[in-house]
């Protein structure tokens, strides 16, 4: 818009053959008749037929970028990132809860690292969520098993595994998928602490703590729901550092599905990858979003830390 009215307006004083040809006219309407005239040429239609269609299909990408919320890659699927770490101011949600020096967090930002846990552990981690989910699985598109609560999603509710299968759930699990559990769990926890200054001993593993699985099945509850932006903090509570392990990855094995850190202007989004941990403080500073799934299956673990004791809960444990 803005170059089209420069043209317009800084031609006819330029142009000293249209001055004069308009020498009667008056001062008022001598503009909008030359503005009409130079509409009239070829080049000058097409140049501003060319802005406006430039100008349209920008306002247009930009549009579909707010609502995809994509806006820079802080990961790709295809890049193997050693450790990636960005510092973000902290909210002031800390401050309503108790504090607990030297792990609420004081430096907060989000982190990326696929050198932690391997594919090979991660595809094993996976088998793990696929036994479980096999179990159940919700009707709609989002899917959970939580090992430590029992939980898993059977159609529109829960049930608890471990009461509704009884002994029978050892033939499911064996003993290695809780030790495979505790490594890994062990392994984020001391990710999140080297990153974050402070010590692993500080975090306790908190609740919920589920394997998720999403596909592009229609929602039914608004447990389905998974791609609605969120705070950790506000919606779990107890949670002042989440860690998300991806069991999947994306473009090979869903679309969608990407995590977007929410930013105003400069959204970032990290694309899930086998073995791939993303961690952040739990607070406002890190508000984000799942989007949805549009083919496949997308696999992930979320494991939560508090700095409160009171609000650790042990691993989960072989039944
Ligand atoms: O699966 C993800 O990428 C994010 C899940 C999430 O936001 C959550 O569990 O709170
Ligand atoms: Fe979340």
């Amino acid at each position: 818009m803005a170059p089209q009215r420069r043209t317009a307006t800084k031609a006819p004083e330029g142009n000293g053959a249209s001055e004069r040809r308009n020498r009667s006219s008056t001062k008022k309407d001598r503009a909008p008749r030359e503005v009409q005239r130079l509409w009239q040429r070829p080049w000058l239609r097409t140049a501003g037929l060319g802005a406006g269609l430039v100008l349209t299909a920008l306002l247009l990408w930009s549009s579909l970028g707010a609502d995809d919320g994509v806006a820079e890659v802080l990961a790709r699927r295809g890049e193997v990132v050693a450790g990636r770490f960005i510092e973000v101011p902290c909210s002031e949600d800390y401050d309503s809860h108790r504090r607990f020096e030297g792990c609420t967090p004081r430096k907060c930002g989000r982190g990326v690292t696929d050198v932690v846990i391997t594919r090979k552990e991660a595809e094993r981690i996976r088998s793990i969520a696929e036994k479980g989910l096999s179990l159940g699985g919700s009707d709609g598109g989002a899917s959970i098993l939580d090992l430590h609560s029992g939980a898993l999603s059977v159609g529109k509710h829960f049930v608890n595994l471990y009461r509704y299968f009884g002994d029978k759930i050892q033939n499911i699990f064996s003993e290695e998928d809780f030790q495979l559990y505790r490594e890994v769990r062990q392994k984020v926890q001391l990710t999140i602490a080297e990153a974050f200054g402070i010590s692993a001993s500080s975090l306790h593993l908190t609740k919920p703590t589920f394997f998720s699985r999403i596909n592009s099945t229609e929602a039914r509850t608004a447990h389905d729901e998974y791609w609605h932006a969120h705070v950790d903090k506000v919606t779990y509570g107890s949670f002042d550092y989440t860690s998300l392990l991806y069991l999947s990855d994306y473009l090979e094995d869903f679309g969608g599905g990407r995590f977007v850190f929410m930013e105003e202007g400069a959204n970032k989004t990290v694309e899930p990858r086998a073995g791939r941990i993303s961690f952040f403080t739990s607070g406002s500073e890190n508000l984000h979003r799942v989007e949805k799934v549009h083919w496949g299956t997308r696999y992930a673990i979320t494991i939560a830390f508090s700095c409160n004791p009171d609000h650790g809960i042990e691993d989960p444990t072989f039944p």
